[in-house]
């Protein structure tokens, strides 16, 4: 398997000057292809028993089978641009994401980024036991914030999520409260509003708007268009063609792995809605 190549891409950096304003790339992919290798696949060949016995016939797992998730996506994105992922069920928009994150190493092909991205999933780890506010802490660490910026973005940190506010779930201060307390609902805005605190190269966000109520996700959508307007690339994972529409310039549609359609918002949403 080809090792990840995650180059910068110092050429546009430094070519920056005679690349086109909001022309920067921030990220490319260049025939990516991702392939999982799913052990213990077919019946019987999970259990122990088949595990022990190809140990001492010494054969590899009989029953691994390849998933091609990702096959050949190619795209080039941009500072500024907030990028939907769009398709079917299993078509791979989590995968490509957490390619471009360079949480999975491509079969073949190559991910070039310029700094750090950053994957906001639904499932980004909280420490359930401890309180909202350690977690804001903890969290930006996490993100690279210094203890300062923490200090200084607190407050809006807290006022973003609206975790304080009546309604959201127990009433006074709930942010004091361990995140075992919290509905899912809570803890993906905490989640949200901590990574949003900092500004971001590359912020990829999966489904994260869906779990927030009407009025969140209309926060979210605006602090996706201030992220992009601070030179940042934004992509977007959702089934939710109205988030996407709100948020996104531009769309990725993809199916069975391939790239089906790059273009604007629009033109892709359309084409998508019109195969369904
Ligand atoms: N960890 C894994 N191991 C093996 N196969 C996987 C794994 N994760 C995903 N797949 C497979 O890869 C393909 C793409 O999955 P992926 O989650 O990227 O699709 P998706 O477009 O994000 O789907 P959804 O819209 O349902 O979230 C599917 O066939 C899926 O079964």
């Amino acid at each position: 398997m080809a090792e990840l190549t995650k180059g910068r891409v110092e050429a546009g950096r430094a070519e920056k000057g005679h690349v086109e304003e909001g022309h920067v790339p921030t990220v490319i992919a260049d025939n990516v292809h991702i392939v999982y290798k799913v052990h213990g696949a077919g019946s019987g060949r999970g259990s122990a028993v088949s595990a022990l016995s190809r140990i001492v016939r010494r054969t590899t797992s009989a029953g691994t089978r390849e998933v091609h998730a990702v096959k050949g996506v190619t795209f080039v994105a941009h500072e500024g641009e907030a990028i939907g992922l769009i398709g079917s069920n299993g078509s791979g928009k989590s995968t490509l994401l957490r390619a471009i994150a360079g949480l999975l190493p491509p079969a073949s092909g190559r991910v070039y980024t310029h700094g750090q991205p950053s994957l906001l999933g639904v499932n980004a780890a909280m420490m359930n036991d401890l309180t909202g506010e350690r977690n804001v802490v903890l969290g930006g660490l996490a993100m690279g914030m210094s203890r300062e910026e923490i200090r200084e973005r607190y407050d809006g940190i807290v006022d973003f999520s609206g975790i304080n506010e009546k309604g959201a779930g127990v009433e006074g201060s709930s942010i004091s409260l361990p995140m075992r307390t919290y509905s899912s609902g809570m803890a993906a805005r905490l989640r949200f509003s901590i990574a949003a605190a900092k500004n971001h190269d590359v912020l990829m966000i999966d489904e994260a708007l869906a779990t927030g109520d009407r009025s969140f996700q209309k926060r979210s959508e605006a602090r996706i268009r201030e992220l992009r307007k601070e030179a940042g690339t934004v992509f977007l994972v959702s089934h939710n063609n109205k988030s996407i529409r709100d948020t996104c310039n531009r769309v990725l549609w993809l199916e069975k792995g391939e790239l089906v359609m790059d273009g604007p918002t629009d033109e892709v949403v359309k084409a998508y809605e019109a195969s369904r």
